[in-house]
């Protein structure tokens, strides 16, 4: 690696350091000068650093990491929970959205997750009618910019652990005359839902549900058993140093999915989006059933993976998938 190179991601991990310190020791993560400060600082520290690869950090940055992302997580649910309390003060909600400060990075996620499910998620020209939203919390803007400005004829079911979160949460749609029936809010651990998530077209999977890898595989494996063959799970990641302020999905874990497509933002959207499909029913072979498991042969390179399926090795295998 360039000695600038070194030099220049050794000054971010400094600068990550002093501001975990900081973090770590305020007394509360609620909204607040101080705090809102230190993550402004963090977010313009990560974002221009993509190409350096968080799992070659030693193990006490490792373990800072850990600590971060949950401080991250622990900010993010106060953060929301603040503006949905303001925003349940107003009429109609909704018209006040842009009072959250990062309500243009919503809009842009909203329309790049958007254009990535479109562009996968069937041949006919046919929208997906119900999509669940796991870890909706407070504010849950991702169902709420999908449902006005892409998916106007879909439901939302938003999925919080948290009875408060979705509370706050029915309460900025109860005024509207069509979220208040497209948007559903059921109050469970995701881990305890089971057969009605076979109901969905398309699974979103916060970054926050699943705080480090064990987490966030235990919660995909769940989802791979229940899930309709063929159906789309969506999942926000991170790359290069965003990987400081999220947990990072691996596309080589997802088994029982096939992994279409990563996409990793270069703009002010922290998250990469990674969108997968279920498979689809096993492939009779000469008889021999066959799960068509390629995701571990699929290559896969950074900046836009769109992960190409190799000349696998049973090219002659019928695809029921169209999309393969
Ligand atoms: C604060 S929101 C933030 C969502 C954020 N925009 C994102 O993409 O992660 C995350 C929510 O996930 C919820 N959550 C965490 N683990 C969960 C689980 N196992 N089942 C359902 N909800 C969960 C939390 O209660 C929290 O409200």
């Amino acid at each position: 690696m360039e000695s600038l190179q070194v030099q220049e991601e050794s000054i971010l991990i400094e600068k990550v350091c002093q501001i975990y310190e900081k973090l770590s020791k305020l007394e509360t993560l609620k909204p607040s000068k101080d705090v809102d400060n230190l993550f402004t600082q963090l977010v313009h520290a990560c974002i221009p650093h993509s190409s350096i690869n968080i799992a070659n950090l030693p193990a006490n940055i490792q373990e800072i990491r850990s600590k971060l992302i949950r401080l991250c997580g622990q900010a993010e649910g106060l953060l929301e929970a603040h503006f949905s309390t303001i925003l349940g003060s107003f009429k109609n909600p909704l018209h006040h959205l842009n009072i959250f400060p990062y309500y243009s990075n919503y809009l842009k996620l909203g329309r790049l997750e958007y254009d990535i499910l479109n562009q996968h998620y069937s041949t006919t020209s046919e929208t997906p009618k119900r999509v669940a939203f796991v870890g909706s919390g407070p504010l849950p803007f991702t169902s709420i910019v999908l449902a006005s400005y892409h998916l106007k004829d879909t439901t939302f079911h938003n999925y919080d652990i948290d009875s408060t979160a979705n509370s706050m949460a029915s309460r900025l749609v109860s005024a509207d005359q069509d979220l208040s029936k497209r948007m559903v809010f059921h109050t469970a651990d995701i881990m305890d839902v089971t057969d009605e998530l076979k109901d969905y077209d398309v699974i979103f999977l916060a970054a926050l549900v699943g705080m480090n890898m064990d987490e966030k595989n235990k919660v995909i494996q769940h989802l791979a058993k229940y899930m309709a063959p063929g159906a789309i799970l969506m999942l926000r990641s991170a790359h290069g140093a965003r990987a400081f302020l999220y947990p990072v999905v691996d596309p080589n874990v997802l088994h029982g999915f096939n992994v279409l497509s990563i996409f990793h933002p270069e703009d002010d959207v922290i998250n990469s989006v990674m969108i997968s499909r279920k498979f689809v029913e096993p492939v009779n072979i000469d008889n021999n059933y066959l799960h068509l498991d390629i995701g571990s042969l699929m290559a896969s390179s950074c900046k836009y993976c769109d992960i190409q399926p190799f000349n696998h090795p049973l090219g002659h295998m019928k695809m029921i998938d169209e999309s393969m």
